[in-house]
């Protein structure tokens, strides 16, 4: 390069600085400090652009399956997990904080679901009762849209051999998808709006709720007007079957299975009471709605009569829905529902799984017609040993009859306000003390009451509850 090169170099980088360097109009800010804020803001826009554009992208790839992959409580609950030890988090559960039971057994079932995984004998649920894969869980997340034709291929074209059964919202089919899993497919009513409503309902509020006593809803299908649930096959019949159906002289279904039953069907309506937000009220607790595996460990399905509810209120129904006998009295007069009517259809239902007796049966004398009242008069008459189911083989121990009795007459105490909380039922039916204080044991062993006979006059460490039903019965 020349010398006269150099020079004008020289010159025009002088010249620049100098320009640079000089004052702008505006407040004299230097023209380098304007130029470097500009190239500032420059950046953080194509930033800022390119982080939409991603996030955007993102949101568009998950809607395409309808369902968001994870729910909000999948999310929770995983970070639960994640951060504490399992043992930890369980010596840390209060009793009325069935938030954390809720999300302890779906960690464990999660955890579950892990080791079975590793050892190649995969199912969801944790509980053997269905055969969906792992795998295919992972890919769908919680949920998916099932075509038409997936499930026509799923059940023989909806045939009549693969009927599982029939509700009030449609026939339920088994099927089989393409990779193998066994499904139960709820074929809805046609009946527009109101099935649809349902559907909707069903859909957005129970597709995200996991937990494993509670029937999975694992996808869907909308063709047409025609709509479907899918849901985790559960192999062994319903609780109505095995308590009324033709079981020979002896129940399979021992003091120790019923027990785990009801507090199974307990820890799901809990989640679903206190677990979630908003909570969700079932509606419709009884016999066919508790579906059982082969290790008889229950599952609450037939969302279809769920709301959801804001907490902290009751929800008046546009229409009073559920079965005649388990129906709460304040729900069927005034339509008034809250999760105190779960409760009070949980009471029937835990009297029938003691009893062996539907909560109306008209083939009885009629003092045994109804369940609820013959129910109560035997306890009153201090005549409990006599309520037992008699296909029942071995007896249980006269406390934890007492205890189950107790709990029964709670559940249905005709003060909502008094009937204790699913998670206080989880308690009372686990706890081993219950519903004795070491203290006062001696002098309770010392009352009038029979073995069969319930004594409620030492108020729950919990509920502190008075005045059920069995207090005023006794009074009687
Ligand atoms: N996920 C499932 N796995 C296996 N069987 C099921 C499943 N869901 C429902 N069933 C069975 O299908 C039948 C019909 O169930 P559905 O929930 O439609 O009606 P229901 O509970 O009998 O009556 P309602 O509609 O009045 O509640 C029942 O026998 C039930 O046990």
């Amino acid at each position: 390069m020349s010398a006269s090169g150099n020079a004008s170099d020289v010159t025009s980088k002088s010249s620049l600085s100098q320009t640079l360097n000089s004052d702008t109009p505006f407040l004299k800010i230097k023209l380098y400090v304007v130029v470097v804020v500009a190239i500032c803001i420059l950046l953080v826009s194509i930033i800022v652009c390119v982080c939409i554009f991603w996030k955007r992208k993102m949101r568009v790839k998950h809607s395409s399956s309808l369902i968001p992959l994870v729910s909000k409580e999948i999310v929770e609950i995983k970070e639960v997990g994640r951060t504490d030890n399992l043992g930890k988090v369980e010596g840390k559960i209060g009793f009325g904080d069935l938030l954390k039971m809720g999300e302890i057994e779906v960690i464990k079932g999660i955890e579950e679901e892990k080791e079975k995984n590793k050892s190649g004998e995969s199912d969801v649920g944790g509980s053997g009762s269905s055969n969906v894969s792992m795998a295919d869980t992972q890919n769908i997340g919680w949920g998916r849209w099932y075509s038409l034709k997936e499930l026509e291929f799923a059940t023989r074209v909806f045939a009549d051999e693969n009927v599982i059964g029939e509700g009030g919202y449609g026939v339920v089919y088994k099927g089989f998808l393409q990779d193998g899993s066994v499904v139960a497919v709820k074929k809805l009513l046609n009946n527009k709006g109101q099935a649809e409503k349902e559907f909707e309902v069903e859909v957005e509020a129970i597709g995200k709720v996991k937990h494993k006593n509670l029937v999975g809803l694992i996808g869907c299908c909308a063709d047409g007007p025609q709509r479907m649930l899918v849901y985790e096959y559960v192999d062994n019949g319903n609780l109505e079957q095995w308590l009324h159906g033709d079981v020979g002289p002896v129940s399979p279904l021992t003091w120790d299975i019923r027990m785990k039953i009801a507090v199974g069907t307990a820890k799901g309506l809990a989640y679903l009471h206190e677990g979630l937000e908003p909570k969700v009220v079932h509606r419709d607790v009884k016999s066919s709605n508790i579906l059982l595996d082969k290790k008889w460990n229950p599952k609450v399905s037939d969302f279809g009569l769920a709301k959801l509810l804001g907490s902290e209120t009751s929800y008046v129904a546009t229409r009073v829905m559920g079965t005649f006998g388990y129906v709460s009295p304040e729900y069927a007069s005034t339509g008034m529902l809250n999760e105190g009517s779960d409760v009070y259809s949980f009471g029937i239902l835990f009297m029938e799984i003691l009893t062996g007796r539907s909560p109306v049966d008209y083939s009885r004398p009629p003092g045994e017609m109804n369940l609820v009242e013959w129910f109560k008069g035997m306890v009153a008459s201090r005549r409990g040993e006599e309520i037992l189911d008699p296909l029942i083989e071995v007896q249980p121990s006269p406390r934890a009859l007492k205890r189950a009795l107790l709990v029964c007459l709670r559940c249905i105490d005709l003060d909502a306000n008094k009937r204790p909380k699913m998670g206080q039922i989880v308690h009372m039916l686990e706890a081993d003390e219950f519903p004795f204080r070491p203290e006062i044991r001696v002098s309770r062993e010392k009352d009038t009451l029979p073995p069969q006979g319930v004594s409620n006059k030492v108020p729950h460490p919990i509920t502190h509850g008075t005045g059920s039903n069995l207090e005023r019965s006794r009074r009687r």
